[in-house]
């Protein structure tokens, strides 16, 4: 134990301050660039100016604060709804029970998609296209046009041309296969996301932030390739490095097929 003016300070009190400081930080991390921030900011302050009224004797001013941190606790799960939700489901998802692919060759939906892509992205068609693990999307999936469509390049390109029916929103693949057409995903509030993308490619990030799901897209504007993952969007990609991301995240065939699961490895966001 080391004196610190009259407290003792052992091991255990270093060990309690190391953890509630990495806790912070990550918290701190997690929420950076979101609306949370602000509203933690707003938080802090609020008790700041509570504990000067207090010590300045404004019973008044104190009497109305105090009452705006009682509700505090339920304020926060209010506030945070979507970062607990997030934390929720990033803790409930298990990446190596649910499998993007099941009993089938990733490589062959890879060379489908960015065969698809490339093609889109000359051509300046849209698309959003959603990788998801077997069981999850469910709602998403619910709301749009359900399909139950072999992963084919032709087939992607027909979904997305812009004179057809199903091209507007997302698709997903799910268990190999195309499970639905026209889905519409959450928005990403993310304030970091230049304002050069607009709702396809906020919706593309929206969706990885609180899922854990892999996500393609190509500007209608720019014919731009874009990919999400985790909260962040990556842009301007060639058609090799979409490959090589979609490898890594969807496994390829140098990797055993019970081994294919995404990579849940956090990127910043690049923007370019
Ligand atoms: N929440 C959403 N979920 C799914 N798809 C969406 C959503 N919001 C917009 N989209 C798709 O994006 C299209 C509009 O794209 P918008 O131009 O606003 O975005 P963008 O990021 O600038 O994309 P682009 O570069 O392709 O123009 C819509 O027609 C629709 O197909």
């Amino acid at each position: 134990m080391i004196p610190i003016g009259f407290l003792e300070f052992g091991v255990r009190d270093f060990v309690e301050v190391l953890i509630i400081t990495m806790v912070l930080f990550y918290l701190y991390r997690w929420i950076r660039g979101t609306f949370a921030i602000q509203a933690a900011v707003g938080l802090v302050f609020i008790i700041i100016i509570n504990a000067a009224v207090s010590a300045l004797g404004l019973t008044t001013i104190n009497f109305i604060l105090r009452g705006i941190l009682d509700v505090g606790i339920l304020a926060v799960f209010i506030i945070f709804q979507p970062e607990i939700r997030k934390l929720l489901y990033s803790l409930g998802q298990n990446t190596n029970l649910d499998r993007f692919f099941v009993h089938s060759n990733p490589n062959t939906i890879i060379d489908e998609v960015v065969d698809a892509v490339r093609d889109m992205s000359h051509t300046k068609t849209g698309a959003l296209i959603v990788f998801a693990r077997s069981s999850t999307l469910q709602d998403l999936v619910d709301v749009g046009v359900k399909l139950d469509a072999k992963v084919n390049s032709e087939l992607l390109k027909t979904i997305f041309n812009k004179h057809t029916p199903l091209h507007d929103g997302a698709i997903v693949i799910r268990n190999n296969r195309i499970v639905a057409a026209s889905c519409y995903l959450p928005i990403s509030q993310n304030q970091n996301i230049s304002s050069v993308f607009g709702t396809r490619h906020r919706a593309a990030v929206g969706i990885t932030e609180t899922n854990n799901v892999f996500v393609v897209v190509v500007s209608e504007e720019t014919g731009r390739i874009s990919i999400a993952k985790n909260g962040s969007l990556t842009s301007g990609l060639t058609i090799q490095k979409l490959r090589s991301e979609m490898e890594e995240a969807l496994g390829d065939q140098d990797i055993d097929e019970d081994d294919v699961a995404f990579s849940s490895a956090q990127s910043e966001l690049k923007l370019s």
